[in-house]
């Protein structure tokens, strides 16, 4: 039998979710998270492969715009709700899927593709490559102590922490409080996403079911001179033994203005009482936390992959970023799975802005779109990948000049999943 790819309809949409939960294990998501993600399902950009009248794959994209290296958000489709029946895995349910996702990303214009995987090994050989990785931090709050820089002298409220105060609100009546600090923070590191109406739902987001014996979920705002200057949600896991009280804070998401916001919104979270650890599960790999802290290993620190990008259109993704130094390079592209993309590409760029155009000129790097797509957002060196033999110098030099021009001074993260 033949198998049909087309474009999700509105009364398909339950049929096709199954599936995706299928692919997942079968344990059905909450009517919360069913609710939500119906409403940000981009019916136009989704597909679903029919097998008679079952669904045999889902895929689908949201339209974000993200920010890149310079501040820019550029197009992004965040492709999501990948899962194939169990009964038609490996056949190339996904990778017709993702043949059509990539062309329509094409299409429209969008220069980037990203994604978070359910696992890493999947989508490299689409040209995806690891471009933000994210810590997990579990610290250990009974023996880390935070030494927060304190000088007297100090009256500017962006460090005195005194001059910050932290107000308990329910997240419901925060939200709009804290989506104008979001809204700040998202140009200021690549990988952070522009809001796109309803997804201020998502942080929000908190089933009974999924609680895991902890409390709702909290939110505390930092103010200063009458701002809202930061915030931070949270949940807590009582927990006791016979020693007494080993409650965990579970910290979902922390941002904040200043230097002063976010040591206090961090001295809130260290104090807070019965509990003796906080369990942050996603921050950016260079996140101030880790300069804040007396020891380092009782944060527990685990590195992960995090957003996987692919660059759709190199020409108009390398050009849309700015460089941190200048650079003047021409790339040997290979991309088997987008050919479009095949070919070599002079990049000339600092930090004002950049081109990027097809040429004749000799190769000064080669390298796939994977690894482009690793280097893009500025969190993974050029030179890393040539040392592990993922991108080849062709002139002396060339190696070193795009590597330093790549980098970002803040590493890029992803704020939250999708
Ligand atoms: C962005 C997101 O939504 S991430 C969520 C992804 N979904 C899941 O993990 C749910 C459970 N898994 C699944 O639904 C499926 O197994 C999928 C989607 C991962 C793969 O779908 P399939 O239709 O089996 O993939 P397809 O047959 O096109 O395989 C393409 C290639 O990827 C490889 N591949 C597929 N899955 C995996 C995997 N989990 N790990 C490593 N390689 C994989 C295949 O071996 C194949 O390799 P080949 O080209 O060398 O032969």
């Amino acid at each position: 039998m033949t198998m049909d790819l087309r474009v999700l309809r509105q009364a398909d949409w339950d049929q096709w979710y199954g599936t995706l939960e299928l692919a997942f294990g079968g344990v059905p998501e909450t009517p919360e998270e069913r609710t939500l993600w119906r409403e940000l399902t981009r019916f136009d950009r989704s597909i679903g492969v029919w097998d008679g009248p079952d669904v045999a794959g889902s895929a689908g994209s949201f339209a974000f715009r993200m920010a890149v290296p310079g501040g820019s958000l550029v197009p992004a489709a965040g492709v999501t709700m990948v899962g194939v029946r169990p009964t038609h895995r490996r056949r190339g349910v996904l990778t017709s899927m993702m043949r059509h996702l990539l062309e329509g990303v094409r299409d429209r214009g969008e220069p980037l593709a990203v994604l978070t995987a359910s696992e890493p090994g999947i989508y490299g050989r689409f040209g995806y490559g690891i471009a933000t990785h994210r810590i997990h931090a579990r610290v250990d709050t009974s023996r880390v102590r935070l030494v927060i820089p304190e000088d007297p002298s100090v009256t500017d409220t962006s460090y005195a922490t005194d001059g910050v105060r932290i107000r308990l609100s329910a997240p419901e009546d925060a939200r709009a409080a804290c989506e104008e600090v979001y809204a700040r923070r998202v140009t200021t590191r690549p990988g952070m996403l522009a809001r796109q109406p309803g997804w201020d739902a998502v942080p929000l987001l908190d089933p009974v079911d999924k609680r895991d014996g902890a409390s709702p979920l909290n939110c505390v705002l930092a103010e200063a001179d009458g701002e809202t200057v930061g915030y931070a949600r949270y949940a807590i896991r009582p927990s006791w033994d016979r020693h007494g009280p080993r409650g965990t804070v579970v910290l979902r998401d922390l941002e904040a203005l200043t230097p002063a916001a976010r040591a206090a919104l961090w001295r809130y979270l260290f104090g807070l009482d019965l509990t003796s650890g906080i369990d942050a599960f996603s921050l950016p790999v260079d996140d101030p936390l880790l300069q804040l802290v007396d020891d380092i290993r009782r944060c527990d620190v685990q590195v992960a992959d995090q957003l996987h990008l692919r660059l759709v259109d190199v020409g108009d993704a390398l050009a849309a970023r700015t460089y941190a130094a200048p650079v003047d390079v021409v790339l040997d592209v290979t991309d088997a799975f987008c050919p479009w993309n095949t070919g070599r590409w002079r990049l000339t760029g600092d930090a004002k802005g950049a081109t990027c155009a097809r040429t004749r000129d000799a190769a000064d790097l080669a390298l796939s779109a994977r690894e482009l797509g690793a280097a893009y957002l500025g969190g993974t060196s050029l030179a890393a990948l040539a040392g592990a033999g993922r991108v080849r110098e062709l002139r002396e030099g060339a190696l070193a000049e795009a590597s330093v021009a790549f980098m970002s001074a803040v590493a890029p993260w992803l704020p939250h999943g999708f």
